[in-house]
């Protein structure tokens, strides 16, 4: 039996070699904590699968490490025993074909047929047997089912099964969202794979004309903002000669709100003090040029400062290789600064399919002391008078509006509302910005606005 891409109606396969692509990426993931969207590009181009295939590899790859949890409650059951007596590329082969039956229009006999080639080929023999069981177990139900079988009654439990997320992650976006009724649509919005996004830096390329030039649309919220329908940015030659950038509409939305918060007095130097990989220093970068500043950009790990620097070449941006609790800069130094600090990253779960079963809830504790570091010595980098704009690519309230509370105290929070691109409803929490992928098409970003 010829493998099929989903829905079997697509080109019979003449090798396996997008299925088995998908299970090295799940074994890179799983054995090495390798970041599947670093991984996956290397082996597509090595086992040279593209087109269809590449598409059909990716959608199982990063399916099946998004769906992780749910597949893995479901082969649980379906193997009648415990997930911790199942090899752990066993286990990988099992998710893959799990995810086929359950998630996609792979015809059933295709998705069992090829799941127990994989792992003869791949693993050996002997798990073989074992597998086709379990395959076979797992497609007597279809997905609905599953669910009704695995339900426990409880809501944050069968959510988190139905849209596979950890509990404690659908608790804190329950939290962060604090409006009932819209739990499910943020959670679904994790599993749909993000539309790329461009910046047209601001004095390079307008952009309509980028829009016009890479056959996209003008974004809806930042001036900046182009969507790509297709292909590869790398190939767009406004991004090779760094007059766009790939960069999420939401982190353009946040940037914009430092560039354009009022300050009184100068605004000549401007920091980011967290800078890496560099995508707000570049578009920070672009309106400082237009607007006679500078900026500093200070990054902790040398490759990431690297990466700054190749991001804001041509620019009137200085990269510091530095923490970010201690750079060395005088106290009242800068008119504007950025904050963008490290962070969970559950904003942005969309991107990375395998990040939410890597999270830990002890994660949170232990950057938000990091965030509050941070955040103390921007405020004293800031002149009085100044700007300092508080972001993280997460909605956990632990790590947004906490570190702004405990950090700023007494000091004012200019509201985001007037600076927020009109239309933007469903924006604001309190003075500050919360933007969600379900209401705005954007990474969960937060912004807080605190006056020097
Ligand atoms: C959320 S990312 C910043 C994204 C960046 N602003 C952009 O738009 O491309 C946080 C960055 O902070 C860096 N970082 C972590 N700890 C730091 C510290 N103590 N000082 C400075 N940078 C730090 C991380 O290496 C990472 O590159």
């Amino acid at each position: 039996m010829s493998p099929r891409e989903p829905g079997g109606q697509g080109r019979a396969l003449t090798s396996d070699n997008p299925r088995r692509v998908a299970f090295d990426v799940l074994r890179a993931v799983s054995a090495d904590d390798a970041y599947a969207n670093l991984v996956l590009p290397k082996l597509l181009s090595q086992e040279h699968v593209e087109g269809r295939d590449a598409a059909f590899s990716t959608e199982l790859a990063y399916g099946s490490l998004r769906m992780r949890g749910t597949l893995d409650r479901v082969i649980e059951v379906a193997a009648r025993r415990e997930l911790s007596t199942i090899d752990a590329p066993v286990l990988d082969a099992l998710r893959l074909g799990a995810y086929q039956i359950l998630c996609t229009r792979v015809p059933i006999h295709a998705a069992v047929d090829t799941t127990v080639s994989l792992t003869r080929e791949a693993i050996g023999h002997k798990p073989a047997g074992f597998v086709n069981a379990v395959m076979r177990r797992i497609s007597q139900r279809d997905s609905h089912a599953w669910m009704d079988a695995l339900a426990t009654g409880a809501q944050a439990a069968d959510l988190a099964l139905e849209y596979a997320h950890p509990e404690w992650i659908v608790a804190e976006l329950d939290a962060a969202l604090g409006t009932p009724g819209e739990l499910r649509d943020a959670l679904g919005a994790n599993n749909i794979a993000p539309q790329v996004h461009l910046c047209a830096r601001p004095g390079a390329i307008d952009a309509e004309d980028l829009a016009d030039a890479v056959s996209g649309r003008v974004g809806e919220w930042s001036p900046y903002a182009v969507y790509l329908d297709g292909g590869d940015p790398g190939d767009i030659g406004a991004v090779a000669d760094r007059r766009a950038h790939v960069q999420d509409e939401g982190s353009q939305v946040v940037a914009s709100l430092l560039a354009d918060a009022p300050v009184t007095g100068s605004d000549e130097r401007w920091l980011d003090l967290c800078a890496g990989p560099g995508g707000k220093a570049a578009l920070l970068g672009s309106l400082a040029a237009l607007r006679a500043a500078t900026v500093t950009a200070v990054e902790v790990s040398p490759h990431r400062a690297d990466l700054v620097k190749s991001a804001v070449a041509g620019l009137p941006v200085e990269v510091v290789l530095a923490d970010g609790r201690d750079p060395g800069f005088a106290d009242d130094t800068f008119d504007r600064v950025l904050v963008d600090a490290p962070c969970t990253g559950l904003g942005a779960l969309r991107r990375r399919p395998e990040a939410r079963w890597r999270r830990k809830p002890e994660d949170v504790t232990e950057l938000a002391v990091l965030q509050r570091q941070l955040l103390e010595r921007a405020l004293r980098l800031v002149r009085p008078g100044g700007v300092v704009a508080y972001v993280t690519c997460s909605p956990v309230i632990a790590e947004t509006r906490e570190v702004v509370e405990a950090v700023a105290g007494d000091r004012e929070l200019i509201p985001v509302g007037p600076l927020l691109p009109s239309g933007m409803t469903g924006a604001e929490v309190g003075s500050c910005a919360q933007l969600w992928p379900h209401r705005h098409g954007t990474d969960a970003m937060f912004a807080a606005l605190i006056r020097g």
